[in-house]
């Protein structure tokens, strides 16, 4: 079954790692049900194991990935190999690092798309972190380019999205723009449909409990 990503759909990004009390394939499940219930028309989820597991429960495309290695690196898919088990779960579309850095396998960018392309049948959404990236990904056989890395490549990240990036990429690129990254409230899913976005991503304003609570506790005066 051949699944798109629809012109202006909320994906939900369901991820928990090491640490956080939901960091099971059962609660990512649960998440993507949640959801689904409140209107996602996507998902994008981690690993082969929550792949499978969400595909158990929704019809809902999903935007697979694999975490490898450090994150201050190349981690989001860094390999095709990686991308294997993640489409062989249901994936309908690989997300990887579409960013200029070397890759920890050696191979370029334009190898590792045309192989998940040919071998694994599915599209190929960049995380990209600049204009530069964008465009190098787009030329590399990106089908979709999202904005998912912009400001974790280098220093702190700023705290809200990166409207100008998506304004920028869906200014010049033939292709879907997806934005991604920081993303927490109604102004800013509008900001960046307004910049030209084809998909909003929206992750730790969704499904990450203990960043909500966080958030919400610093707000009380003396903390
Ligand atoms: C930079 C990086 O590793 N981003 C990851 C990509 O899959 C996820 O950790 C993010 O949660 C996702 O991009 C959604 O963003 P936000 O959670 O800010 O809405």
């Amino acid at each position: 079954m051949m699944r798109v990503l629809a012109h202006g759909t909320l994906v939900v990004s369901c991820q928990a790692g090491p640490g956080n009390p939901f960091y099971s394939p059962e609660a990512m499940a649960l998440m993507a049900r949640a959801a689904e219930a409140g209107g996602a028309g996507a998902i994008r989820a981690n690993g082969a194991l929550d792949v499978a597991a969400i595909r158990a429960v929704t019809d809902l495309p999903i935007i697979g990935l694999n975490k490898l290695g450090d994150p201050a690196g190349v981690f989001i898919t860094p390999t095709y190999d990686s991308a294997v088990g993640v489409a062989e779960a249901g994936a309908d579309l690989i997300a990887l690092d579409g960013t200029t850095r070397p890759r920890p396998d050696g191979q370029r960018l334009d190898q590792q798309i045309a192989r998940i392309h040919e071998e694994l049948g599915v599209p190929v959404l960049a995380d990209v972190d600049s204009v530069d990236a964008g465009l190098a990904a787009r030329a590399a056989g990106a089908d979709l380019v999202a904005t998912t890395l912009s400001g974790y490549t280098n220093g702190t990240p700023p705290t809200g999205p990166d409207v100008e990036l998506v304004r920028q990429l869906a200014a010049k690129l033939d292709c879907p723009i997806v934005a991604e990254g920081r993303i927490r409230t109604p102004a800013h899913v509008r900001a960046v449909c307004d910049a030209g976005a084809y998909a909003v991503v929206v992750g730790h304003a969704i499904t990450n409990p203990m960043d909500i609570t966080a958030r919400l506790v610093e707000a009380i005066p003396g903390t």
